[in-house]
């Protein structure tokens, strides 16, 4: 098993194992598809089924744009934008060097944040991804009205075609029409996966593969975790395991999950799980509320409250075996700052032994359940693997609690407030 799940600090007040026929029953509606949001259920054999040519298409498209540009703007939000930057963080590090930059806009309305975006990409040589699923999201919509400008200013229209991905619905959408009026290369968002769920797809692929990432080992660990987490059996099957573990906690009274990372180049990983779980999950005055934190960072600051704090959270570690650089910490003959004691050490083990001793800390003088989920490297295959684990946990956890995994009928609430503040045609009342 690639990944573990180990709930022994759980404080579970329920046997996991009474859930199995609970369990039994969900994975089957999750299989043959009979459960509520059944239309976006593609992600499930996407492992298998993912269309093999355009697949090549992305792998062929990275190659002749290698060493052709040194800025990626990925121009997206939400499940268009978090998955890939959690997969590009992860895998390349925070500061990769591989000669390529890549930056994220139409995530925000910022002003500053969007002029700046111009002003640092004046003088690199650029590529954008622009991604939409509808199409029509606002931030994204106005970001790459700007971006398209400014590609046609610098490259002209010809160069800048060249220069532009699509990534967008097969047929519906203004981005849809806008692409193929220009003549941008597109790639397809499948129908039936939504977009917390579509980092497998095109939508974190292309980013991906156009940052130097290996997706065939993406596709490879997300195929394992497919065929290791298609089981019913709670003993077999960690994935369930951790989705029964956050009902039995919040049967317990917890309402806040916080995910914690000892990796800075995984806060990105923690805002992504953060959608994936909330957006399914919290609906219908229902759900626990996700929250994250890098530690051992956020122990300076957090670590206060979650330790002495009103009991309202546990936590969920994501532990990594396998750091993919270590550094040995060096000796020093004066020793002024009297760290000599950790001369020779490498600082992934300090690292770990700071996790070891908050676990202890934060369960057994704190009280705080803690689960942990183990992942062995920080790798491509890791991450594909993760995104399965994490997807058929979250459509086992929410239904579990009688909930659609796959819709967010919330979100739409304030861009209906916010087009009729902006004057959009149709929203006048
Ligand atoms: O890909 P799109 O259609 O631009 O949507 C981006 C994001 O916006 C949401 O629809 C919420 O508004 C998310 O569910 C989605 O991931």
């Amino acid at each position: 098993m690639v990944m573990q799940f180990d709930a022994s600090h759980g404080f579970l007040k329920e046997d996991i194992g009474s859930y199995q026929n609970e369990v039994s029953r969900i994975h089957k509606m999750i299989h043959e598809k009979t459960g509520a949001g059944n239309d976006f259920l593609g992600w499930v054999d996407w492992p298998v089924n993912y269309d093999k040519d355009e697949f090549e298409r992305i792998v062929k498209l990275a190659e002749k744009l290698d060493g052709k540009f040194d800025t990626l703007v990925v121009c997206g939000i939400g499940g268009s934008y978090l998955g890939a930057r959690a997969a590009i963080e992860m895998i390349n590090g925070l500061y990769p060097d591989n000669g390529k930059e890549v930056i994220f806009a139409g995530n925000t309305f910022s002003s500053t944040y969007m002029s700046q975006v111009l002003s640092h990409i004046k003088d690199k040589n650029v590529v954008v991804n622009v991604i939409s699923k509808s199409g029509t999201t606002t931030e994204t919509a106005l970001a790459f009205r700007m971006l398209r400008e400014f590609m046609d200013q610098k490259y002209g229209k010809e160069g800048a075609k060249e220069r532009i991905i699509a990534t967008t619905d097969k047929a519906r959408g203004t981005l849809k029409a806008l692409a193929d009026q220009e003549g941008y290369e597109s790639f397809v968002i499948p129908d039936d996966i939504g977009g917390r769920y579509s980092v497998i797809t095109p939508v974190g692929l292309v980013p991906m593969a156009l940052m130097g990432i290996d997706i065939r080992k993406v596709m490879e660990g997300l195929l394992a975790a497919y065929q290791e987490l298609n089981t019913d059996d709670l003993e077999k099957n960690p994935a369930y395991r951790y989705a029964v573990a956050r009902r039995i906690l919040q049967n317990q009274g917890y309402n806040v999950e916080m995910f914690v990372t000892y990796e800075p180049q995984l806060s990105m990983l923690s805002e992504w799980w953060k959608q994936l779980l909330g957006e399914s999950e919290g609906k219908d005055g229902k759900g626990i509320l996700p929250d994250s934190a890098t530690f051992s960072t956020d122990l300076h600051s957090l670590g206060q409250f979650i330790q002495q704090g009103s009991k309202v959270l546990y936590e969920t570690i994501f532990k990594v075996e396998k750091p993919t650089l270590d550094v040995t910490i060096p000796s020093d003959p004066q020793n002024g700052d009297q760290m000599n004691y950790l001369a020779g050490k490498n600082l992934d083990w300090v690292n770990k032994m700071a996790c070891e001793g908050t676990l202890q800390a934060h369960v057994e003088s704190g009280n705080v359940p803690n689960l942990i989920i183990t992942v062995p490297d920080m790798k491509e295959y890791s991450f594909g693997y993760l995104c399965y684990f994490f997807f058929i946990a979250t459509a086992m956890t929410c239904y579990m609690l009688d909930i659609n995994p796959f819709n967010q009928p919330g979100v739409e609430i304030y861009k209906k407030n916010m087009f009729h503040l902006l004057g959009k045609p149709g929203y006048e009342k």
